[in-house]
């Protein structure tokens, strides 16, 4: 069977979220604007919450201001979301906000038209998905439960963000996610859309792909000489012997 673009030998795919799987423009112009309505409330009602209460502590490391009230520390979340700052207590509070907005039907995540059929497809044949995203767990695990195309949360063997693993710039993030999912470097390959987080998949042992779509923040800019695709049916998993 002659087979086009890139075909990887490998045990387990690592997936980044926004830029890649799902459209950035969505997460900014959806996800953004509700948790910015809602981080008063948050941290005004549910201070004693040990998450909160545990972001806070870190908003406030950030700030260097021990004693930053709750006005201050809302500001702060808001000017990092104004950044698009990925600091991980605006991504754990977000994740907060984000989790009960999909439970009570408020929201429903997105997926590029090529992504879920692929998952699928990969999944099928023993090849194991992880997530890696700057989003926390809780809202990734929320986006993949509350797809269009309904709970995906069975393809995915595991859930990583910059607070159990590390920040996504940093090899050792890499060697983390590699030991805890038991799998080779060697065998792992990562698809991202940033550059930055491709090296450093790439120095810690892994094969790495640029996700590169038309639209997205990083397209003029490329990925960095890293092997690309723009969708992900341009990828061939060959796991186990089987190639899929
Ligand atoms: C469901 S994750 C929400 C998206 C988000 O907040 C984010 O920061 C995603 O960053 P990524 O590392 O996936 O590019
Ligand atoms: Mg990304």
């Amino acid at each position: 069977m002659t087979q086009r673009g890139l075909t990887y030998d490998v045990d387990a795919v690592v997936l980044d979220i926004e830029g890649t799987t799902s459209a950035t423009g969505f997460v900014v112009d959806v996800l953004y604007p509700y948790s910015r309505a809602r981080f008063g409330a948050l941290l005004t009602e549910r201070a004693d919450d040990p998450d909160v209460a545990r972001a806070v502590a870190q908003v406030r490391e950030e700030l260097g201001d021990p004693r930053a009230d709750a006005a201050a520390v809302e500001k702060a979340l808001n000017t990092w979301l104004d950044e698009d700052r990925k600091a991980t207590p605006l991504k754990t509070l977000q994740g907060i906000i984000w989790s009960e907005g999909f439970a009570r039907g408020d929201l429903v995540s997105h997926f590029y038209d090529d992504v879920v059929p692929r998952l699928r497809v990969w999944h099928a044949a023993g090849t194991r998905l992880y997530v890696y995203s700057s989003g926390s767990v809780a809202a990734q695990r929320a986006w993949f439960t509350n797809s269009p195309e309904g709970d995906l949360t069975s393809l995915v063997s595991g859930l990583h963000d910059t607070e159990n693993a590390g920040p996504k710039q940093e090899p050792e993030s890499y060697r983390r996610i590699a030991e805890s999912a038991g799998v080779e470097p060697s065998r792992l390959l990562f698809l991202s859309d940033r550059p930055g987080e491709l090296d450093a998949a790439r120095a810690a042992g892994w094969h790495a792909v640029g996700i590169r779509r038309p639209g997205e923040p990083y397209y003029e800019q490329g990925v960095g000489g890293h092997a690309e695709a723009g969708a992900f049916d341009e990828i061939t998993i060959s796991t186990t012997g089987s190639t899929v």
